[in-house]
């Protein structure tokens, strides 16, 4: 069996507010293998970003971790110092965000900020590092490579920014990179070949890779495996076509209901009912049933993970095989 690039167990980030402590993460576990990518998924709110920056320890005040282990290749990422933290960022471990100017100096040119990108972490001549940025660039469907590399940002397109913003994630040969909704505000087209080229990347490089989105139809085609997290908690997991296809839990039956499907064209789209919980009250229960059509009075009591095959599910009434077109709206 291999094992996992990263390994997070019963990861626990609290925000500490004058209105109480906020779990923002509860007890989450995953594992993600080299070249595979995770497709982390829930609604706004349910804490995705903050496992993200939990991985990378760039949690600030009120926040903080307060439980759990987050190891890469074996090696505790919780316990590092920060100084030991800033050679696992960008060298070991990169993130990608929504918005590429999150990654990029808007005065700084793409090529100086590539070269100072890998010079940070290695010492390489300026000739190398420049062809190594160039290299980078064509990588990731750049038209014309060296003449971006003299370019500023705001001389590129969101889309182009954001390929050099993945570009810049993988220069360094990561074995593990946080991609945090980097498709959400490009059109349909430009997004496709974005998820592609980052499949294409993690499979040549044996990147291990955590894609967050709000949006299952992202991921559907991209993850080798998805999680769902409601409200700080992973209520479902396995690979892809399982979850997808025969989900268990009833929010990741909703939230694939809620995907706009050809046969929806002049109707109108499903939505969840009702409101994500707030953080800062929830209990053991689960946190999904005021809104669960398959509650019951057991799920007062939260119900613990349970293994199921290649997946797991935290429900104590699940969705089953005989049920599921009916569930889907199939
Ligand atoms: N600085 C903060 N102070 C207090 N609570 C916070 C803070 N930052 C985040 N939270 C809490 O953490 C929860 C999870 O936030 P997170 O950004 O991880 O959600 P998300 O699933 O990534 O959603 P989105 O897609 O909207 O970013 C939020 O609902 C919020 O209650």
């Amino acid at each position: 069996m291999t094992s996992p690039i990263l390994s997070i167990r019963d990861l626990e980030t609290h925000f500490f507010t004058r209105g109480g402590v906020v779990k923002a993460v509860n007890k989450v576990s995953l594992d993600i293998n080299e070249g595979k990518i995770l497709g982390l998924v829930g609604e706004s709110g349910s804490g995705k970003s903050i496992t993200g920056f939990s991985i990378m320890q760039l949690i600030d005040e009120p926040g903080r971790i307060v439980g759990g282990s987050i190891k890469l290749k074996g090696e505790e990422l919780v316990s590092l110092s920060e100084r030991q933290m800033r050679d696992v960022r960008g060298k070991r471990i990169s993130m990608i965000f929504q918005d590429p100017m999150m990654t990029l100096n808007p005065v700084l040119k793409i090529g100086a900020q590539m070269t100072e990108a890998i010079t940070a972490h290695e010492k390489v001549s300026k000739r190398d590092a420049w062809q190594r940025a160039r290299d980078g660039l064509a990588e990731v469907g750049i038209p014309s490579p060296e003449e971006r590399l003299e370019a500023y940002p705001h001389q590129l397109s969101g889309g182009m920014r954001q390929r050099v913003a993945i570009a810049i994630a993988f220069l360094n040969r990561p074995e593990f990179i946080i991609a945090d909704e980097p498709t959400t505000a490009l059109d349909v087209t430009i997004q496709g070949q974005i998820l592609a080229q980052a499949q294409k990347l993690c499979s040549q490089y044996k990147t291990a890779m955590i894609w967050i989105t709000h949006d299952l139809s992202v991921v559907s085609g991209l993850a080798d495996e998805i999680a769902v997290m409601y409200a700080g908690r992973i209520v479902e997991q396995g690979p892809s076509a399982l979850v997808l296809n025969q989900p268990r839990h009833p929010y990741t039956a909703g939230l694939i209901k809620s995907v706009p499907g050809k046969h929806m064209v002049g109707h109108r789209l499903y939505q969840i009912p009702g409101m994500t919980p707030s953080l800062l009250t929830l209990g053991d229960e689960c946190a999904f049933q005021a809104r669960c059509p398959h509650k019951k009075d057991q799920c007062k009591t939260g119900p613990a993970m349970t293994e199921d095959g290649a997946r797991l599910y935290r429900c104590h009434n699940p969705i089953t095989g005989l049920n599921i077109s009916e569930e889907l709206g199939a």
